[in-house]
């Protein structure tokens, strides 16, 4: 069974990938305009360094999603390990969430965390979770991410999903690593070498890790790490 195929979650997700493209589409043009794309991103992580909250508070309204190809990539990921524990760090509205939690209906459940600092966009969140009938699967933390992950994860857990603030995904990963089970599947988007030694980290097999990166979306940072212990 695939619910991404058709019905309910496939019609919620037609609507919200049409919603984020109409929301984005200024972001999106000033950003594919940028000649200098390598640069572009340092600039922001250099901003994101100055003011994270102030960054992501001017980027409430957008959603920043993964694209419906790196969706499917994240649903195949859960059912090819058999998640049944899932964290995600930035969930925006929902989204790449849906894509996660469609895939723990599809197998026999199983529980997400997602995370995001903007209440109104894990609001948002909430109801695209429910419209796709998939809320009793996740529960939301607002706030900092680094803080509400001390909060607990109640067990081992199967895959990550980092798409949060480019330069906290390596403490990210360091406070859940005591989590992960052998064998769980991080997945990076926007995963890159300026992101403060989160790539020279996981690229390190002495760290328990190997990685590499994904062959779609080129220029997006996307990387596919394994746990090895
Ligand atoms: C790229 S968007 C996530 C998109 C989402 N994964 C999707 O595909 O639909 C990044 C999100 O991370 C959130 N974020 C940034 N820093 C965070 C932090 N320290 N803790 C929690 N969320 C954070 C931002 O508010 C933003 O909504």
């Amino acid at each position: 069974m695939d619910s991404l195929s058709q019905g309910l979650v496939a019609d919620v997700l037609l609507r919200l990938h049409r919603e984020a493209e109409a929301a984005d589409a200024p972001l999106m043009q000033a950003m594919g305009e940028a000649t200098d794309q390598q640069g572009a991103i340092s600039h922001f992580i250099e901003a994101e360094t100055r003011d994270l909250t102030g960054v992501y508070r001017g980027l409430a309204d957008n959603f920043l999603n993964v694209s419906p190809e790196f969706g499917r990539f994240l649903y195949l990921c859960a059912r090819a390990c058999k998640a049944t524990r899932i964290v995600e760090f930035g969930s925006s509205m929902g989204i790449s969430a849906i894509y996660m939690a469609a895939a723990l209906r599809d197998m026999s459940g199983g529980r997400l965390i997602g995370t995001d600092l903007e209440s109104a966009k894990i609001a948002r969140a909430r109801a695209n979770l429910a419209a796709a009938g998939l809320d009793d699967l996740i529960e939301f933390r607002v706030g900092d991410a680094c803080e509400t992950l001390k909060a607990g994860i109640g067990g081992e857990i199967d895959m990550v999903m980092l798409d949060g603030a480019f330069t906290l995904y390596l403490p990210i990963l360091k406070l859940l690593e005591p989590h992960l089970k052998c064998g769980a599947v991080i997945i990076g988007e926007n995963a890159f070498a300026e992101g403060a030694g989160y790539l020279d980290y996981v690229r390190d097999p002495q760290n328990g890790y190997l990685s590499l990166p994904l062959p779609f979306n080129p220029g997006r940072g996307n990387e596919l790490t394994i746990r090895t212990r």
